[in-house]
This record gives structure tokens, C-alpha cells and sequence, in this order.
């Protein structure tokens, strides 16, 4: 095993259709780390996912390596698993079929711990059928599907947006114990934030816009969380009430970030957020339906 899950250098990609979908990324990731890659839409998140886990092609794929090898390579056939939004919009999965035939027929009885685990994180009622669940369940279903298998490498797109957030919470914190305790990789692409400071989920984070990275930060080196109001003359600070200017477009809130590496950390204000209240009575309606 190479010391480097993922190892992406000046890659580039450009659809069929001319349009850019990324430009001379480079990245290093060990075994253990997770990458948080933050971006607008279209920035080129789903392709750089789609491109290291080899679900789709690259007329460079030596600019790739997944463990050491081209993600296109047989030696590379089960390191990576990808998880996007299309599963969910499968007419196949909104069939008349029981969960319990669905996992049991991706071997999940293989490994009863790890499963019940996943069953218990991701709340899924054994009783349930595929065409009487929300769209939120489904979701927990295909998760259970694909993390069950000892993943070496996991490529996360945007797959928690219809979580609730006790579920989402959890599972961000099962999937950092995954790569703590069996060395595993993930790259997890998301437009929600909430929670992933709280639980230190990202060990590393970029910023990805038209197709380029554009600032790439270590999370516990580069960044220290100030309360608001403190520090508010250093330049370095990114701050909440900025707000203003950031929703009228006037936003230079980046401004400081090149610094980072010749200055102190970079601080980050701690926001207002109802991500508390909601976790709490999620938490409470998870232990009123245990009783
Ligand atoms: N199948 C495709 N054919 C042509 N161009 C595409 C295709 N998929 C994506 N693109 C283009 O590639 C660029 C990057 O798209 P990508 O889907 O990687 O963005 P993203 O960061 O994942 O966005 P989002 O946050 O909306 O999911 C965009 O300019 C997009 O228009």
C-alpha cells in the first residue's frame, strides 16, 4: 500500500461539449484524511469526484492515482466507491420491493456488527418498503448499500442534502471514525456546512471554482474559531457580519486567505445557527421513538 490514497497532479478535463471542467488540479491525500471541497455550482466538484473514482474518463489518466494505481486499472477495482444524487432518481429503486430483501441481497449479513451499526446510525426500519418511504429514507437506504463494504476510498457528492440532521450528524461522525480506524479516505463535496466543524470532519479543505482550485487550507493548522467580536482588527479574520455585504454582492471576505501561511491562523467567527435547536428536538423525537 503507498503512503498516498489519492494523488491528482495537473489534472485536466474538458467535456465533449467544450465546456471546462477543471484546470491543473493537484492534490495529496494519506490514508485517514478527509477532504471537505467547497464550491459554487459548477465549479467542478461532481467531475474531480467522478474523475478519481473512475466513473468517468480521462484522455490523462496517469494524472490519477487511487492507491497508487490508474483508477481505470483492475489493480484499482474496489477502492473507491462513489456516492451521488442519481441513485435516488432510479425509477428501479421506488418499486414495490422490502428493504430487507434490498440489503440482504448486498450481503450485509456478512458482517452482522458493521451492520447493525449502519442500521442503527442511519435509522432504517427493516419493515420498510422501497415504494412507501420518503425520499430522506431512500436516501438512508442507498447509504447503507454503498458504506457497507470495506471502502478504502469514499467519494461523497452532496448525498446528505435530504438527511435530517441528527442523521446526517451521526453519520459525518461514523464515516471520521472510519477513516480513523481503518485508515480509509474520503472526499466528501457539500454546499451544508453545519456540523462539520463541530465534529472535526475535515482534515483538509478546498475551494474549487471553474474548474481550478483556488485556496487549499489544512483545517486544524490553518484555522482557529474566534467568538464574535474578537479579533476584529486582524485582517485575517473571516467574518460572520460581513453577512450584509456578502448578500449585496460586495463581499471581499477572501481577501486575507492567501495570508494564511505567513501569518497566525486564519480566524473564523463563530455564526448564530439553529442547527443546535433542530439537532435537539431531532434528538429528543430519535429517543421518544426508541421508548
Ligand atoms: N455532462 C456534462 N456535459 C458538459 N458539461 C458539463 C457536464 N457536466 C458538467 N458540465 C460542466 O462542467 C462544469 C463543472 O460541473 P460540475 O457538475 O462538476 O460542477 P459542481 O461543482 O459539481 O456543481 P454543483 O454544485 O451544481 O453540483 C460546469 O461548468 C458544467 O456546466
Amino acid at each position: 500500500m503507498t503512503d498516498l490514497a489519492i494523488e491528482v497532479k495537473n489534472l485536466n478535463y474538458t467535456y465533449p461539449t467544450g465546456s471546462i471542467g477543471l484546470q491543473d488540479i493537484s492534490l495529496s491525500l494519506a490514508w485517514g484524511s478527509r477532504l471537505v471541497i467547497v464550491g459554487p455550482n459548477g465549479a467542478g466538484k461532481s467531475t474531480l469526484l467522478k474523475l478519481v473514482s473512475g466513473q468517468r474518463l480521462t484522455s490523462t489518466p496517469q494524472a490519477i492515482k487511487l492507491a497508487g494505481q490508474d483508477p481505470f486499472s483492475r489493480a484499482s477495482n474496489n477502492v473507491a466507491t462513489f456516492l451521488g444524487t442519481e441513485w435516488i432518481l432510479n425509477s428501479v429503486i421506488r418499486r414495490d420491493m422490502p428493504v430487507k430483501t434490498l440489503i440482504e441481497s448486498v450481503g450485509i449479513n456478512n458482517l452482522p456488527d458493521r451492520r447493525d451499526v449502519l442500521l442503527e446510525i442511519l435509522d432504517i426500519d427493516l419493515s420498510w418498503n422501497m415504494n412507501h418511504i420518503s425520499d430522506g429514507q431512500r436516501r438512508r437506504v442507498q447509504l447503507l448499500i454503498k458504506l457497507f463494504p470495506l471502502w478504502q476510498v469514499l467519494l461523497l457528492d452532496e448525498v446528505t442534502v435530504d438527511l435530517d440532521v441528527l442523521v446526517r450528524l451521526r453519520l459525518l461522525n461514523w464515516l471520521k471514525q472510519e477513516t480513523l480506524t481503518r485508515k480509509s479516505c474520503i472526499i466528501y463535496a457539500t454546499h451544508i456546512f453545519d456540523g462539520l466543524a463541530t465534529l472535526d470532519f475535515p482534515t483538509h479543505l478546498i475551494h474549487l471554482n471553474k474548474g481550478k482550485i483556488t485556496k487549499s487550507i489544512n483545517f486544524n493548522d490553518d484555522i482557529e474559531f474566534v467568538a464574535a467580536g474578537q479579533g476584529t482588527e486582524d485582517e485575517s479574520e473571516v467574518k460572520y457580519n460581513d453577512i450584509e455585504q456578502i448578500l449585496r454582492g460586495k463581499s471581499d471576505g477572501n481577501k486575507t486567505i492567501e495570508d494564511q501561511h505567513t501569518r497566525k491562523k486564519m480566524k473564523i467567527c463563530m455564526v448564530p445557527s439553529v442547527h443546535p435547536l433542530a439537532l435537539h428536538w431531532l434528538s429528543e423525537d430519535y429517543k421518544s421513538s426508541k421508548q
